[in-house]
């Protein structure tokens, strides 16, 4: 175990090697079958039963001690006001690049967590249902911005999360479908008021414009999935070229195209320009700026494999 300092400061991080990080798992009995982790899996993503055990269990016995400690204290808050309702989801913010693996995170976690007696019920909501409809990103001339701070109804999204802190039982948001790359008209996705809820999306972490509220602020706390700029492209056009094996060849597919009119060079170099122009340009100038305040970021090497954690102390 590490407590790095910087310019001779000591940091409020302590960083873990994946040795050191999965004797932290402790009793948490692995109760996951190889099936089931096929089932959460993103596509192209390799995560393994290894790394439930070495890093998701580790992480799943932190989540619960935090939902324990700040239960206790929410209901310090609450008797001090005389208040009676039951307690307030937990809410765990799931950041990191495009392609990082982010949703394979998102519903290990899901899963996990919901094994716990005491936090049963478990919702996943991705921030891609808050993304504006591609018809407003291309009145505003946005539409080489998606995942882009400005294309999100923040305020949207600010509102959902702070109605499930409230206690609001049952609340409906939009969908976003990767098939149509847009928000479906008229679709919703109803959340019922969870035990936990897990928001998982690029900009999760975005601090927020100046007097109001972000998402984050509602956090108890957060995970930042990172790896070198390098591997996660590489990552991203794999797993274009094996969407166009899959799902591109599915008619309604906004990127039928790729499938049916162009040669697998020509895709490779158009999935190359769109993770240029857009998802690394975001990846650099908006996203990695946040990875300071996340109080967990896990990094990836290139085989997907998590390397070392590191966990904020304060
Ligand atoms: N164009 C697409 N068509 C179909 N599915 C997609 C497309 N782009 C991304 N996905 C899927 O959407 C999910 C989220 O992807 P992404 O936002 O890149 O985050 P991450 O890879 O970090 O989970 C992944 O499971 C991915 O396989
Ligand atoms: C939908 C996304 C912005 C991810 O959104 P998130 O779920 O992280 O909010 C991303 O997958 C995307 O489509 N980016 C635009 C560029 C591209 O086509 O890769």
């Amino acid at each position: 175990m590490s407590h790095p300092t910087k310019n001779g400061f000591s940091t409020p991080y302590v960083e873990l090697d994946r040795p050191a990080w999965a004797a932290l798992r402790a009793a948490t009995p692995l109760s996951l079958t190889e099936a089931e982790l096929e089932i959460l899996r993103g596509r192209a993503d390799p995560t393994s039963l290894d790394d439930v055990r070495d890093i998701y269990l580790p992480l799943s016995r932190l989540l619960n001690l935090y939902v324990k400690a700040t239960r206790q204290r929410h209901g310090a808050v609450r008797s001090f006001l005389g208040d009676t309702e039951r307690p307030m989801p937990f809410v765990i913010g799931v950041a990191g690049s495009v392609a990082v693996g982010k949703s394979t995170t998102a519903r290990l976690l899901r899963t996990l967590l919901a094994q716990w007696p005491d936090h049963p019920n478990v919702e996943l909501v991705s921030t891609d249902n808050f993304l504006q409809p591609n018809a407003l990103l291309e009145a505003r001339g946005i539409m080489n911005r998606k995942g882009f701070p400005e294309s999100y109804d923040r305020r949207a999204l600010v509102r959902f999360v702070s109605e499930m802190k409230a206690g609001t039982a049952r609340y409906d948001i939009p969908i976003y479908s990767h098939l149509a790359y847009d928000i479906v008209p008229g679709a919703v996705q109803t959340v019922h008021r969870p035990d936990i809820l897990i928001v998982e999306g690029i900009n999760v972490l975005q601090p927020p414009p100046v007097g109001r509220l972000a998402v984050a602020d509602f956090f108890d706390f957060s995970i930042y999935v990172d790896a070198k700029v390098e591997h996660i492209r590489s990552w991203y056009l794999d797993r274009f070229l094996e969407l166009r094996r899959t799902a591109f060849e599915d008619p309604r597919s906004y990127f039928h195209s790729m499938a049916t009119s162009v040669d697998e060079e020509q895709a490779r170099a158009f999935a190359m320009n769109t993770w240029r122009t857009i998802n690394e340009v975001n990846l650099v100038e908006n996203i990695v700026p946040t990875r300071p305040r996340a109080t967990l970021v896990l990094h990836k090497g290139e085989d997907h494999q998590v390397r070392r954690v590191r966990l904020r102390k304060t």
